[in-house]
């Protein structure tokens, strides 16, 4: 607020002053109206604002010298409207800040030709009305009027405008330059003024304001103009009505020549400050930028086009872009030009060759430049350099898409080529695999994960090696791989290639110098009969797979209808697992171990079946799993030691003379902080001497934990429990690792035993096995004895015991004691009394 009023004083004692002058100077004539510009710059800077300070004074001064107030009323309000009306023709460069050619021509049409003509035409009319006496020739009153409002507006105006933005023209380094040419004018006005006759010679005024607008702009045009019309009026030739007349008229000439030559040369100067601008943008840009003509050939070329290509400009220049020529890629560039045509602008990727031959990616923008007739006249391409980031982003993809393991795809990329598969097949067949691991887990427990991951490595290079590259193999969990055979002609065709992927598994696998046998189980669906969609397609070939595994694992299997059902019942099984042992459906069948030298009997294991009210005596094959899965197995195993002690203790009382039951511990129950604790009550609540116990545990059981494992077994071996590896030779365990266990006995699984004697691996490796337990002093028992072979190479090799269908299969309880006595294989008590059969 303080600064308005402030500005409105500063408005009023400028107006005031420069009235005064004006009206000592005038000498009655007109000719200095110095107030008249300075009224129509404060409109124009201060805005309406300035109207009040303008008015009083205009309006106080005359009325102090004594003239009659009607007329001094109607002279200021003429003072307002001048400066409105110039105003209102004007654009609003003043606060703009540029004063263009075109600007300039429109003040001289406002200012001196309707403002000017306005006031004068309007003013000797008040005068003639309210001071006939000051009046003397009208006509010369008026054109001295108006000259003198036209030249005052046309030298103020600009000067102002100048001082408020061409300051730095001036200041500091042109100030001397300006006082010099200030001086050299006031001179020749002062000379002029002593030639008195010679007004011609005011022509010699152009070559200083031409010196003035180049060098100074407005600024010095204005202070130019004030110094001559000051020393004009002053001096003696100005009070000549003719000379005043005829030397202002000069004097506006001079002035409008300045005004449209500082316009001019300013404008001229923005130019060349957005040329230079433009041009140092251009040099130094990030981006390569090139210009071309409308027939695509390059004009310019900026500093980032020479060092992302490796062309000079020389090189370029004159030749046509390669932006519109790109080759194998008309199509883009069709749609470039149509583009550029109707939008004017086109942006893409496109591949750009380097100098030296090098194809890189480019991102490129063109835009159409186009001329005021809108005939297209060049191009501008800007582009950058997209390896970095195409490289990054195919990255990215890549570990979006792919398994950081095997460098397979992943499931989500196998999704979508399942997707694209199902979207074009247009019901051609094709296959989709689903792979898994048989022992996967075990070899995973047994020997560490990063054998496990070094495995996995391996067995997807082999699985690569049986499909075309036009096959997606993906891993998409654990030990899951599938394959999408798209180009597969017949099912025949689909089964060859999964025996060749289960054959190419199925050789030994060589990790960290130890050999591993892996085999797989593979299901397969195809489209369109097993499933018209990804998932069902998926889910089909798991079902498959699952077929394969419970049909022995190693083998092949296509989905059929009647799976679902399988799988069905599979889930039946699990519901009826939970409700098993609170309804008792759960019994234990035993199978006896035979001393090889005695030929008698020493020992049992206990085997659970499970009595499913539908399906029948379920073996443990089909539900352990399940029970392993679902965590039910610990109460299951739980129920197996209760039983298989009381029974044991049952016949001992009875005075069967049998030397152990074993009892199958499952990796969850060994596990289990507990276990010794509920050894010991089993044995405590059924009286069964703990020698009389066997505990059959697994390799990858112990090795899953080995410190665990060596603490738990031996608590259970200072309670006197006996101790069995089961499947010897299938976990990977070395031998030599068994001396720190405190174990018993090993069975040789019964892989090994299938093929003796005649395969010579399996009873090399029999022999090995059991030579190396005999040095531990472990007893050695062979599992699954079917022939009378068998069993004699394993009693040659120094088996201890056999167990096996060559003696009899897993028997409920009864049939085994009916067995036992017909066999004659167990001694009676004497001691007992209690008869058993
Ligand atoms: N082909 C053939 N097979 C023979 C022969 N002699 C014995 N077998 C079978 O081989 C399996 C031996 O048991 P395992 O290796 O401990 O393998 C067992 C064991 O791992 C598991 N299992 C059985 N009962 C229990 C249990 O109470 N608890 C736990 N945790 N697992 C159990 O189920 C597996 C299978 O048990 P079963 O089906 O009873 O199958 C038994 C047995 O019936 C033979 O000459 N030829």
């Amino acid at each position: 607020m303080r600064r308005i009023w402030l500005q409105q004083l500063l408005i009023a004692l400028i107006y005031g002053i420069s009235s005064f002058i004006s009206w000592k100077l005038s000498s009655g004539q007109h000719l200095f109206s110095l107030h008249a510009g300075i009224g129509v710059a404060a409109l124009l800077l201060a805005g309406p604002r300035s109207i009040l300070p303008l008015a009083l004074v205009s309006w106080i001064l005359p009325v102090l010298q004594g003239y009659p107030l009607q007329g001094v009323l109607a002279l200021s309000l003429l003072n307002i409207v001048q400066p409105l009306l110039v105003q209102a023709l004007l654009p609003k460069f003043a606060l703009g800040g540029e004063l263009r050619v075109k600007d300039s021509m429109r003040l001289l049409f406002a200012g001196p030709l309707v403002g000017a003509f306005f006031a004068a035409s309007c003013g000797v009319v008040i005068e003639s009305v309210f001071f006939p006496a000051s009046t003397t020739l009208l006509f010369f009153d008026w054109i001295s009027w108006w000259l003198g409002d036209a030249l005052f507006i046309l030298i103020v105006v600009p000067f102002c405008f100048g001082l408020q933005h061409q300051r730095a023209m001036i200041w500091p380094n042109r100030l001397a330059e300006l006082l010099l040419v200030v001086a050299i004018t006031g001179l020749g006005a002062l000379l002029l003024s002593e030639f008195n006759g010679h007004k011609e010679l005011l022509f010699l005024l152009f070559p200083l304001i031409i010196w003035s607008a180049l060098r100074f702009g407005h600024v010095g045009n204005g202070v130019l103009g004030i110094v001559v019309a000051l020393l004009a009026a002053c001096s003696q030739f100005g009070n000549i009505w003719l000379g005043g007349v005829l030397s202002t008229l000069l004097l506006l000439s001079v002035v409008v020549t300045g005004v449209v030559l500082a316009a001019s040369n300013q404008e001229d100067f923005v130019a060349a400050k957005g040329t230079r601008l433009a041009a140092q943008v251009f040099g130094s840009a990030s981006q390569g930028i090139l210009i071309t003509d409308a027939n695509a050939r390059i004009v310019a070329v900026n500093a980032a086009f020479c060092r992302i290509t490796g062309f000079e400009p020389k090189d370029a220049i004159g030749h046509i872009s390669r932006m519109f020529k790109q080759q194998g890629q008309l199509d883009i560039n069709r749609k470039m030009l149509d583009e550029l045509n109707t939008y004017g602008q086109w942006q893409g990727e496109m591949e750009d060759k380097r100098k030296c031959g090098e194809v890189y990616p480019a991102w490129l923008s063109i835009s159409a430049v186009r001329d005021e007739q809108g005939r297209m006249t060049n191009y501008v391409g800007v582009f950058s350099d997209y390896t970095h980031r195409k490289s990054a982003e195919q990255r990215l993809y890549y570990l979006a898409n792919h398994d950081p393991l095997t460098g397979l795809y992943n499931r989500m990329a196998l999704q979508e080529k399942l997707n694209h598969a199902v979207l074009s097949a247009d019901d051609k067949p094709f296959a989709v695999l689903f792979i898994d691991l048989d022992r996967f887990k075990t070899i995973n427990d047994t020997l560490g994960h990063e054998v496990g991951d070094a495995l996995l490595v391996t067995v997807a290079q082999r699985l690569q090696t049986v499909v075309s590259e036009y096959d997606v193999l993906a891993r998409i969990g654990g030990d899951e791989f599938t394959i999408l055979l798209e180009d597969a002609e017949s099912l025949e065709q689909v089964s060859l290639v999964a025996e060749d992927l289960r054959q190419a598994l199925i050789q030994p696998c060589v990790i960290n110098g130890q050999e591993l046998f892996v085999s797989c189980s593979i299901g397969v669906s195809v489209y369109p009969c097993d499933g018209k969609t990804p998932a069902a397609l998926l889910k089909n070939a798991d079902v498959a797979m699952y077929r394969a595994k419970e049909t022995g694992k190693n083998n092949v299997q296509f989905f059929a209808a009647n799976m679902n059902e399988m799988a069905f019942e599979h889930l039946m099984m699990e519901n009826g697992l939970r409700h098993a042992l609170e309804r008792q459906q759960f019994c234990l069948h035993y199978q006896p171990k035979i001393d090889l030298a005695s030929g008698r009997l020493s020992g049992l294991e206990s085997l659970i079946r499970w009595n499913h009210p539908s399906l029948g005596l379920v073996p443990p094959v089909s539900f352990i799993p399940l029970a392993e899965e679902s965590g039910l197995i610990v109460a299951i195993g739980e129920w197996v030691l209760f039983e298989a002690c009381r029974q044991m203790c049952v016949w001992l009382k009875a005075g069967l003379d049998i030397p152990h039951v074993a009892v199958n511990l499952s990796p969850r129950q060994f596990q289990k902080e507990n276990l010794v604790q509920q050894v010991k009550e089993a044995l405590v609540q059924s009286g069964l001497p703990a020698s009389r116990l066997e505990l059959e545990i697994t390799e990858s059981m112990i090795m899953q934990d080995p410190k665990r494992a060596v603490q738990t077994l031996n608590e259970l071996k200072l309670m006197g429990v006996m101790l069995a590896i089961d499947d010897f030779g299938t976990g990977y365990s070395s031998l030599s690792n068994l001396k720190h266990f405190p174990i018993d006995s090993l069975k040789i699984d019964r892989s090994f035993v299938e093929g003796l004697p005649e395969d010579s691996d399996n009873a090399a490796i029999t022999e090995a096995i059991i030579a190396m337990a005999r040095k531990l002093r472990l007893t050695v028992v062979g599992e699954g004895v079917e022939t009378a072979q068998q069993m004699l190479f394993l009693r040659k090799s120094g088996c201890h015991s056999v167990q096996g269908y060559l003696y009899s299969r897993a028997l409920s309880a009864d049939d085994l004691v009916a067995y036992l006595a017909h066999e004659g294989l167990v001694k009676l008590n004497p001691s007992n009394k209690e008869p058993v059969f």
